[in-house]
């Protein structure tokens, strides 16, 4: 098989870079800042978000895959600008959202991982051959478990479905970053397990995990704890969790000492 454009060979290192990052919205006042003064340099492969709800971690997700209004600071995607380069950063990044429902476009689960398929170039440029396009998109859906549910339309799919069908469209892109948040929130057990793992052992991407599960979290090589907007701490995973868990541990007694 030819090497594919997304692939690594003579990519840039794979370093995720916020400097001084404010990310700002709309709100029915006005503006409110969602994001203040975002300092990171991620090269860890695996890296955990966590931090309370509304804390930014999604909001956080959003900047580094364009998708917020980042008002003030730059931040960079392996090499690629992601507030000025869409282009690029399309390339890059593949981001599975909080609600997949929200993700799948074509109308059923085979045309959906396909339309992401076509889109593959080969380094020089030409576009992947039909057999090879089917051959890929059925890789695809038997690595994600969706083959017998192939044909289905993609509205008729539970949440679980749905949600594996989004990390199935993504991967098939195959990015060098990818942002999932929450990934197993809607999945049932064996799935919650099967795509942690997949998640976890890849090597051909970069992972930036948005994630409740403390226990994944701990996993990452890395972990950065997002509080009111702010980074609160980035380092160690286990370091990290260790002390989130601690202030959890603390917000809850006090909670029940009042
Ligand atoms: N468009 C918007 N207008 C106003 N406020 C917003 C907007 N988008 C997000 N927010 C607020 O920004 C804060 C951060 O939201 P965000 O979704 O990033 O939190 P989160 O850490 O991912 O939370 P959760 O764990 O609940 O998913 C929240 O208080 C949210 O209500």
């Amino acid at each position: 098989m030819r090497q594919m454009t997304r692939h690594s060979a003579g990519a840039p290192e794979r370093v995720l870079a916020l400097d001084g990052v404010r990310a700002e919205a709309d709100g029915p006042d006005g503006v409110v800042t969602l994001l203040e003064d975002v300092t990171l340099t991620l090269r860890a492969p695996r890296v955990a978000v966590v931090g309370e709800n509304g804390s930014g971690k999604s909001t956080l997700a959003r900047a580094i895959a364009g998708l917020a209004d980042v008002a003030a600071g730059e931040v960079t995607v392996h090499g690629v600008d992601a507030v000025r380069d869409v282009k690029g950063l399309r390339r890059t990044v593949g981001m599975v959202f909080a609600n997949p429902a929200a993700q799948a476009i074509m109308p059923t689960v085979r045309e959906d991982v396909e339309l992401t398929v076509k889109s593959l170039r080969h380094n020089d440029g030409a576009r992947l051959g039909r057999a090879e396009v089917t051959a890929r998109v059925d890789a695809a859906l038997a690595e994600h478990r969706l083959a017998e549910i192939a044909d289905r339309p993609c509205l008729a799919l539970s949440s679980g479905q749905a949600q594996r069908l989004a990390m199935c469209s993504v991967m098939a892109a195959s990015p060098s970053l990818v942002i999932a948040d929450e990934p197993t929130s809607l999945l049932d057990g064996r799935h919650r397990r099967i795509i942690a793992e997949r998640l976890l052992a890849a090597r051909d991407f970069q992972l930036l995990l948005v994630t409740h599960d403390l226990e994944l979290a701990r996993r990452c090589d890395e972990a950065v704890w997002i509080h009111d907007g702010r980074v609160r701490e980035v380092g160690p995973a286990g370091d990290v969790i260790g002390a989130y868990e601690a202030f959890l541990d603390e917000a809850v007694a006090t909670e029940f000492d009042a």
